[in-house]
């Protein structure tokens, strides 16, 4: 493939001191290990059927007709987000060996959860930096961010790809539904498809009528990788070291472990690139399995800190409770609404911050549910006796230590 930057590139010797060498000096090209590098085709394992299937859909583009809007379905690390950058990079290339202009934009709506910051991203995402003053953060409305959106669409290219990955934490589908639509309401003659992704299998259900049909039945569900695929994974990115740093035996571990966290291969590449910072803050020139329980804790409190981060301070104090409670009831792992909300008030007082309502505390515990940080249960009492929720960690209580409050 052409136009790639990111694989097989030197780095500039200028910077490949501060780059690969400080400390231990283990890593080589540490970017393969970098969460958001998208890899080369060749790096990819096992979604090549995948790759086709969303390309197929949004081809179109290249020769200026409408496409597809799309959704791919997966648990977290299933390479959801890497097929639909990997697909919206190579046909931004091929439109340019065509000679034709594919704009190109990715917004995470976890942290871009209103419609005016969705379509300011996306905006921004598409022009250059100076024309991205047309997209200011704030003293415009949603109506201008539209309108100064789809000028920009129709003025500079011939069509477009806009992925919204967590689709699932927008505040509302409007934006879902106008930017699917737009060429069919008129606001836009550039065609748009829209590649929208969420890991809640039943997000269809809560998305409104008009939204679902404009996505009609084109859906993916990406399934978790098994130890194998997670392996060959990582064994795709073993030259982000320097030779013979790995020792053997800890790519298969990592693989391993990963294979049991629901096939994410997210975790795993985490865990490389911890092991790499480890391995250089303790001027280790190797790395050995024995490493890798060092460093999984610290990669899972920073995969809880990015799930946390964003929500609100006393959303925290709710998963700090259940932690403390996890850790001091050492037999139990499942807790009822009302225990939490005493262990929460416990810690509020401790901490000496003003506790939120009961309501609002039973509010958060959803939410934490939703987040996967929790898992929540109804319980029967017994007969006639009516029904309470219970709620258990997904995280050891140790990890959520780690986090500030
Ligand atoms: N098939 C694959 N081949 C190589 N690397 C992969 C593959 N799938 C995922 N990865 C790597 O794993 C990490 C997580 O992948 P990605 O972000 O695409 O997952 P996701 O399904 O979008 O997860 P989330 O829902 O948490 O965003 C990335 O660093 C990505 O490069």
């Amino acid at each position: 493939m052409e136009n790639r930057s990111q694989d097989g590139e030197e780095e500039d010797p200028l910077f490949a001191d501060t780059l690969n060498k400080g400390g231990g000096g283990v890593f080589q090209n540490r970017k393969l290990v970098d969460i958001d590098y998208i890899p080369n085709e060749d790096r990819i394992v096992g979604r090549s059927d995948q790759i086709q299937q969303v390309a197929e859909e949004i081809a179109p583009l290249l020769t200026g007709t409408p496409a597809n809007s799309i959704l791919i379905f997966g648990k977290t690390g299933t390479g959801k987000s890497l097929v639909a950058k990997h697909v919206m990079e190579r046909l931004q290339s091929e439109g340019r060996r065509q000679e034709t202009d594919i704009g190109i934009a990715y917004v995470n709506c976890s942290q871009t959860t209103t419609t005016s910051r969705v379509v300011r991203n996306i905006g921004q995402n598409l022009c250059t930096e100076e024309a991205a003053t047309n997209f200011p953060e704030r003293g415009i409305s949603v109506d201008e961010y539209y309108e100064r959106l789809w000028r920009l669409v129709d003025d500079q290219f011939d069509g477009v790809v806009i992925t919204l990955d967590e689709v699932d934490m927008l505040k509302d589908d409007n934006p879902l539904m106008i930017l699917s639509r737009a060429g069919e309401s008129g606001s836009v003659e550039t065609p748009i498809s829209i590649i929208g992704i969420s890991n809640k299998i039943n997000y269809r259900d809560q998305m409104n009528q008009r939204t679902k049909s404009s996505f009609g039945h084109r859906e993916f569900v990406f399934d978790p990788y098994d130890a194998k695929q997670l392996q060959e994974i990582l064994e795709n990115r073993r030259d982000a070291f320097k030779e013979g740093v790995l020792e053997q035996g800890v790519i298969p571990r990592i693989a391993a472990l990963a294979a049991k966290e629901h096939g994410d291969a997210r975790k795993g590449v985490e865990v490389l690139k911890y092991l790499g910072q480890y391995a250089e803050q303790n001027n280790k020139s190797t790395i050995a399995e024995d490493d890798i329980d060092q460093v999984r804790e610290i990669a899972e409190a920073e995969r809880l800190q990015d799930l946390l981060a964003g929500l609100p301070q006393h959303t925290r104090y709710v998963v700090i409770a259940i932690a403390l409670l996890t850790e001091n009831n050492p037999n139990e792992d499942w807790f009822r609404t009302t225990q939490i909300i005493d262990a929460y008030r416990r810690f509020c007082s401790r901490e000496g911050y003003d506790a939120l309502s009961t309501d609002r505390v039973r509010e958060l515990l959803d939410e934490i549910a939703f987040l996967e940080i929790t898992e929540k249960e109804t319980q029967h009492s017994g007969k006639g006796k009516g029904t309470f929720n219970q709620h258990r960690l997904l995280w050891k209580p140790d990890v959520v230590e780690h986090i500030n409050t």
